[in-house]
C-alpha cells in the first residue's frame, strides 16, 4: 500500500498523470469513488455526454443537411430523451472498457472509495463499508468541479436542473430557460433550440462568451435567434419558483417574469475538494474550493500537486489531460516543455473555435495588425457539408505577418482551428497558407482564401498609404504588394490573388 504516485479523481488529468508515471516506471495507484464513475465528470456528466448528445440532435433533426434533404428527417416532435441517450450510454461503455484497460496494462492499481488526507503522505479511502490506507511519495489531486448550486434555487432533478442533472431530463420540454450564459448553459440552450424547444438565456454580464472574438459571438447570438433563442442579457435573478407542476417562474431584478417548463441553472462550478480534509495535508483551497499550484501544478506542500479543473483556469479536459502529464514530469525529474496557447472548442449549434489574441486584445495591446476571412459560402466544402454561414478569420502582424490568432464558426471550426495552431505555435507567417496546397475540396482551404484575403488586404492598404504619401502608384492596371511578397505577377480580375 505504499506508492511513488496516488492520485485522487480518475477524470482526464488524473487519468494522464496515472499512466505517464506508470510509463515511468513508477508504482501508481488511482482513487475514484466508485468503479462506475471512472473517468470522471468528462465522461459521465460534462464533456463526452454533453457532446454525443449534441451530435444525436445534430443527426437526427438532419441539422447539417437540413437546406439540402428538408423534411426528410424525423420531425422534432418525435424525438425523446431516450433516443438521444442511447448513442450517449453506447460512448460512455465504451471510453469506461478503454479507460479501465489502460489502468490495467499499465499496472496502475486502482482504488474505490471517498479519499481524504490523514497526513501530507497518506490517504483514507472509505467506501461506505469499511476504510483502507494508502501512502505515496508523491499525491495528485485531480478532483475535478461540481455545479455551483446555490441554496436559494429549488433544484428537484425534475424541472430546475443543475448541468449534471440535465442529462437526465425524462421528456424533452417545450420551452427552458437557462440561467448562466456561460460555455454549458449556451452549449445546451443552442442544442436544445435545434430541438424546436423554445429557449430563453439569461446572463448577468452584457456580453456573451466575452474570451472570444466579438465577431464571432455576435454570429452565434444571430444564429440562436433564428433558432427561436430569446437573450436576456445584464440581468440578474432574483428568484426561481415553481407556480406549479411543470410551469416554473424566473424572476429578475428588473421586474421581468420569465416562464419555463425546465430551468438549467448553469452559473459555473466549483472545486470538489472539501471531503478531502485539506488542512490535515497543510493544503488552504480558495472559497471556490480551488487549490493554488505553481507552472508546475505543484501546491504549497511541494510533494503535492493538483491538475484539472480543482485548480481553476482553463477547465477543459484537454487541459486537463496535458497538466496531468506535465504534473507527472516535474514531479520525477523529466524535462517537459510547456504546451503554448490552448485551443477553445465550443460545440454551440453552430460550433465555434479560437486559438490566440482576439481583435479586442490586439486593439488594447496597440498591436498592427491585419485580417484575413473565409466565408464558408464560397468554399466547396462548405456548401457539400451544407454549412454556407459560417467563416474562418485569421488575425496576423501587419509587419511580421505573424499569425497571431485564429477563430472559427461552423462545421468542423473545433477540427480546422489546428491547422492554424501548428503554424502559430511554430512561430509561423500567414504566408504558410498562401503557398501550402491543401486536400480539396476540405474545410482546411478556408485558410488559404484567409489568407489571401488578408494579403490583399494589406496590398491595398500598402497601396493607399503610397498614394497618399506622394502617388507612387495610380495608373489603372497598378497593383500594391507589400514589399515582403517580393515581385509576383498578378491578375487583374477579383479577387486579386497574391502568390
Ligand atoms: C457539461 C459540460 C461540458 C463540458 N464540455 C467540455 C468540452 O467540450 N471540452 C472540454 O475540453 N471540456 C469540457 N468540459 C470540462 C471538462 O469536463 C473538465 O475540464 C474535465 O472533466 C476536468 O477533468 P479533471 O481531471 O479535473 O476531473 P473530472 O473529470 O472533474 O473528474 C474528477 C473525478 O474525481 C473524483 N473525486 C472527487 N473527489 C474525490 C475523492 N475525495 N475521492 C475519490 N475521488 C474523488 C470524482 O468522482 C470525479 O470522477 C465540460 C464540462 C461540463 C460540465
Ligand atoms: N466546450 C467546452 O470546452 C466546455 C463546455 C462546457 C463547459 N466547459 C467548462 O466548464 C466550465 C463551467 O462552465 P459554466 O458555463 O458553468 O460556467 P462559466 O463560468 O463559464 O459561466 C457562468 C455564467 O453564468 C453567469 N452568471 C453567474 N451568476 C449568474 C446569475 N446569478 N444570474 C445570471 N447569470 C449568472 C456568468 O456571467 C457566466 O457567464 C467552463 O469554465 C468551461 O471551462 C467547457
Amino acid at each position: 500500500m505504499r506508492y511513488d504516485l496516488a492520485v485522487i479523481g480518475s477524470g482526464p488529468g488524473g487519468q494522464k498523470a496515472a499512466i505517464a508515471a506508470a510509463k515511468l516506471g513508477k508504482r501508481v495507484a488511482i482513487v475514484e469513488r466508485r468503479k462506475e464513475l471512472v473517468g470522471g465528470v468528462c465522461l459521465h456528466t460534462g464533456t463526452i455526454p454533453s457532446k454525443t448528445m449534441r451530435e444525436a440532435i445534430l443527426h437526427l433533426t438532419g441539422f447539417r443537411q437540413r437546406e439540402v434533404y428538408g423534411d426528410q428527417y424525423r420531425h422534432r416532435a418525435s424525438i425523446t430523451m431516450d433516443a438521444l441517450r442511447q448513442k450517449l450510454e453506447q460512448v460512455s461503455r465504451n471510453e469506461w472498457e478503454v479507460i479501465q484497460d489502460q489502468f490495467d496494462r499499465n499496472g496502475v492499481d486502482t482504488y474505490f472509495g471517498e479519499a481524504s488526507f490523514l497526513s501530507p503522505n497518506k490517504l483514507e479511502l472509505d467506501d461506505g463499508e469499511a476504510t483502507q490506507v494508502v501512502e505515496a511519495d508523491h499525491v495528485l489531486i485531480a478532483t475535478g468541479t461540481r455545479p455551483a448550486r446555490p441554496d436559494h434555487i429549488p433544484f428537484d432533478g425534475r424541472n430546475v436542473f443543475d448541468s449534471d442533472e440535465f442529462l437526465d431530463l425524462d421528456r424533452i420540454p417545450r420551452s427552458m430557460v437557462v440561467v448562466g450564459g456561460g460555455v454549458i448553459g449556451i452549449e445546451y440552450g443552442l442544442m436544445f433550440a435545434t430541438l424546436g424547444v423554445r429557449v430563453t438565456v439569461i446572463d448577468g454580464r452584457d456580453r456573451l462568451l466575452d474570451f472570444c472574438d466579438r465577431e464571432i459571438v455576435d454570429s452565434l447570438v444571430y444564429h440562436g435567434r433564428s433558432l427561436g433563442v430569446a437573450f436576456r442579457l445584464g440581468e440578474a435573478v432574483s428568484e426561481v419558483r415553481k407556480v406549479r407542476e411543470g410551469v416554473v417562474a424566473v424572476e429578475l431584478e428588473s421586474g421581468k417574469r420569465i416562464l419555463g417548463e425546465t430551468v438549467l441553472f448553469s452559473v459555473g462550478r466549483q472545486g470538489d475538494s472539501d471531503r478531502l480534509k485539506l488542512g490535515a495535508a497543510g493544503l488552504d483551497p480558495d472559497n471556490r474550493g480551488r487549490l493554488k499550484c505553481s507552472e508546475a501544478f505543484q501546491t504549497e506542500v511541494p510533494h503535492i500537486y493538483a491538475v484539472g479543473d480543482v485548480v481553476g483556469f482553463p477547465a477543459l479536459a484537454s487541459a486537463s489531460m496535458e497538466q496531468g502529464r506535465q504534473a507527472v514530469c516535474h514531479m520525477f525529474g523529466v524535462p517537459c516543455p510547456p504546451s503554448g496557447e490552448i485551443p477553445y472548442g465550443l460545440f454551440t449549434v453552430p460550433e465555434i473555435s479560437l486559438i490566440g489574441k482576439t481583435e479586442q486584445q490586439l486593439t488594447a495591446d496597440h498591436a498592427p495588425y491585419e485580417m484575413g476571412i473565409a466565408r464558408f459560402s464560397e468554399i466547396a466544402r462548405g456548401h457539400i457539408t451544407g454549412d454556407k454561414t459560417g467563416m474562418l478569420k485569421l488575425l496576423f502582424h501587419r509587419e511580421t505577418l505573424q499569425l497571431l490568432g485564429v477563430h472559427a464558426i461552423g462545421e468542423a471550426a473545433t477540427e480546422i482551428v489546428h491547422i492554424g495552431q501548428a503554424v502559430m505555435s511554430f512561430g509561423g507567417t500567414i504566408e504558410y497558407f498562401r503557398d501550402a496546397v491543401f486536400n480539396y475540396p476540405t474545410m482546411a482551404e478556408c485558410y488559404k482564401v484567409a489568407a489571401l484575403d488578408g494579403l490583399n488586404k494589406l496590398a491595398a492598404y500598402n497601396c493607399e498609404s503610397h498614394d497618399e504619401s506622394g502617388g507612387e502608384t495610380g495608373g489603372e492596371q497598378q497593383v500594391c504588394v507589400p514589399p515582403e511578397l517580393g515581385a509576383v505577377d498578378l491578375p487583374t480580375a477579383e479577387p486579386v490573388a497574391v502568390g
